[in-house]
Parts: C-alpha cells; sequence; structure tokens
C-alpha cells in the first residue's frame, strides 16, 4: 500500500483539510494529494469525493471545473469514496435548491427533511441532523471490516439519500436515511468518517486498503 495514492477532490466545496489529515493520520505512507486537476484525478490509485455546502454550487463549481465528467470516470474505474455532499451529488437529484439535478450515478433521490420532524416516540427532531448518530450496516462490505455494527458516526445535513437500491447502512432520523451506499466502486456515506472517531477513522483505513471490486461481487441491476 504504501506506493499507493489518494486524489482528494478539491472543487472549492469545503471540509478538505480535515478529511486530508485524517487520510494522513491512517495512510500508511499513501500519498495524499488534494487536487482539481483531471488529469491527476484520474491518474491516481482511488478518490474520495468530499463536499459542505449547497448541491446547486456543487454541480456549478465541478461543471465549471471539468469534474462532473471525470467524477463519472472514476466511478467506472477505480474505488471512489462520496462524503456527505459528495455522497449526494452522486444520485440523480436533489430537492435542496428548488430541486438540482445530479450526476446519477448511483439510483436515487436526495430529499428534505422537512420542517415537521418526529421520531416513533413522537419527539420533535431538529434539522439540520447535527451530532452523531447510530448506522446499522445492511450488508457485509471491505468497507465495514472491523467496525461494529450500530457503530456512531457524526451527521450534519438538512437532505437525506433515498435510495432503491445499493443501501449499505441506514440511520434513523425521523425517517429512514440511506446513509451508505455502495455499488462495485464506489462507497458513499452521508455521515463524516473524518469527524467519527475511532470508527470513521477504520472506515478511511479500509477504504485506502479496498482493492478494486471484482464486477460480480455486488449484484448490479439493469
Ligand atoms: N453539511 C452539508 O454540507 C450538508 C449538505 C447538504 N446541503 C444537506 O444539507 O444535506
Amino acid at each position: 500500500m504504501s506506493s499507493s495514492s489518494v486524489a482528494v477532490v478539491d472543487y472549492g466545496m469545503g471540509n478538505l483539510h480535515s478529511v486530508a489529515s485524517a487520510l494522513e493520520k491512517v495512510g500508511d505512507g499513501v500519498k495524499v494529494i488534494v487536487t482539481d486537476c483531471p488529469e491527476t484525478i484520474l491518474g491516481a490509485d482511488r478518490v474520495i469525493f468530499p463536499g459542505v455546502g449547497a448541491i446547486r454550487d456543487c454541480m456549478a463549481e465541478l461543471k465549471a471545473r471539468g469534474l462532473d465528467e471525470v467524477i463519472q470516470e472514476v466511478a467506472a474505474q477505480k474505488p471512489m469514496l462520496g462524503i456527505c455532499l459528495g455522497m449526494q451529488a452522486l444520485l440523480e437529484s436533489s430537492e435542496e435548491n428548488d430541486g438540482v439535478e445530479c450526476l446519477d450515478i448511483l439510483p436515487g433521490a436526495v430529499k428534505f427533511f422537512g420542517n415537521d420532524l418526529h421520531d416513533s416516540a413522537g419527539t420533535r427532531l431538529k434539522v439540520p441532523h447535527m451530532g452523531w448518530n447510530n448506522v446499522a450496516q445492511t450488508i457485509e462490505h471491505p468497507l465495514w471490516a472491523g467496525i461494529a455494527n450500530d457503530s456512531r458516526f457524526y451527521f450534519v445535513h438538512s437532505y437525506y439519500v433515498d435510495a432503491p437500491e445499493f443501501v449499505a447502512g441506514t440511520a434513523d432520523y425521523g425517517v429512514q436515511v440511506h446513509a451508505a451506499l455502495a455499488c462495485e466502486n464506489v462507497f458513499a456515506v452521508q455521515f463524516h468518517p473524518e469527524k467519527s472517531g475511532e470508527a470513521g477513522l477504520r472506515l478511511l483505513r479500509n477504504f485506502l486498503n479496498w482493492d478494486r471490486p471484482v464486477a460480480s461481487f455486488f449484484p448490479v441491476t439493469g
């Protein structure tokens, strides 16, 4: 692993420093490159697609840099981890900013929690969903290795992923949040592994150790 590289996609949408320093902490010699250069991203062994902010800005910044197509290519070629807004951008569309078309790499939509959210006991829940929440692992996956089921991860979001398939983890927050998705080379998480203590660092380490999966490892539906 020592000679491998990971590109952290820099498109002007935040939280790159904390992601990069967490990767350096667990990476054991992995070269961490924060970049917006398409050739560098396409040349890296694996790619992290992070993001904080609003989806309309996110899509505009990606397109302005030609990175929308780069992310599509990466998704087809090598291990990629989407984080928070980066995860949301992989879906078909988001309700944020009056509706935005996203990259359509994974099936599903990003929906608003709403202004009248309650847990099963009727207690009102604040939006954004901000803080620690348990994530139930719904499939076995190399990125969950060594992480106990129902471990807590740190979330900050007002919109949540609702996907028809490829769900790898769920969290409850008034609705069922699809907190992790997995499809072939792509793994995506709504929470912030770089802010989620040991479990989050373990997920990042697992990502850096994750070999390209064989195509048949996960079901691909047409
Ligand atoms: N923390 C964030 O950047 C949140 C991303 C997205 N705007 C949401 O609210 O779900």
